[in-house]
């Protein structure tokens, strides 16, 4: 069971002490928006490496931007250990994998809320996680969509019966309340922003993530 804390969430004039505030975390969860895919901007390539350059633990990148057949494999060369792009926004998906794969990075395909998962699924041998978004893509701090449960189950399933080391993420709205759930239903790697940054001990807020996320391991 795995933490990756949004530094979306962070103060952006400090992020490589906000790194450090979470260095107990599997993963540093990186939010991509260009404005386009999504209606806000956060960052982009520069940012990356600079932040792969002094992060104590690997970059979990979240694209949510248009035609990531373009620039996702750039994403991986920044330093970006996790690559996820969005499925709605792919050209060619299954390219988009192996170019990531071949850049040394885990590939992810993000699903948003609207979108089902079965026309998909064909896609996992070339998939090392898949990401199902519980909120609308776009902004921290939104309310977690619990109608989402049921995909995770269905992207589990799958996974489970491919066989293979496919981690199923969520993200949006994650937090002590609602992270059970998740667990349950099947999910392995858990984003959380304002859940871990709001906190005043983001460490701590780590550690009860994980430690209910494990205590309610699906299966
Ligand atoms: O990708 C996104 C939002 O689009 C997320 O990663 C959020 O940043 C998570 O923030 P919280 O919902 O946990 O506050
Ligand atoms: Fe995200």
């Amino acid at each position: 069971m795995q933490i990756s804390p949004s530094i979306l969430s962070a103060d952006f004039a400090n992020l490589e002490r906000e790194l450090r505030r979470i260095s107990n975390a599997d993963w540093a969860h990186v939010d991509v928006m260009d404005g386009h895919f999504v209606p806000n901007l956060t960052l982009g390539l520069p940012v990356v490496e600079a932040l792969a350059k002094v992060s104590p633990i690997p970059l979990d990148c979240h694209l949510m931007i248009d035609d990531p057949d373009r620039w996702a494999p750039q994403y991986a060369e920044a330093g970006g250990s996790s690559v996820t792009f969005h499925i709605e926004a792919a050209g060619d998906p299954r390219r988009v994998a192996r170019d990531l794969r071949a850049a040394g990075a885990r590939a992810g395909m993000a699903i948003k809320p609207g979108t089902a998962f079965a026309p998909y699924a064909d896609l996992l041998p070339d998939l090392d996680m898949v990401l199902v978004m519980t909120v609308e893509p776009g902004f921290g701090g939104q309310s977690f969509m619990a109608d989402q449960m049921p995909k995770v189950r269905e992207v589990r399933e799958a996974v489970r019966r491919h066989g293979g080391d496919i981690w199923v993420q969520v993200d949006g709205g994650v937090s002590a309340d609602t992270i059970e759930q998740c667990a349950e239903a099947g999910a392995d790697v858990f984003v959380a922003g304002s859940a871990v940054y709001g906190a005043q001990d983001a460490a701590a807020a780590v550690e009860e993530l994980r430690a209910l996320a494990t205590a309610h391991r699906h299966g």
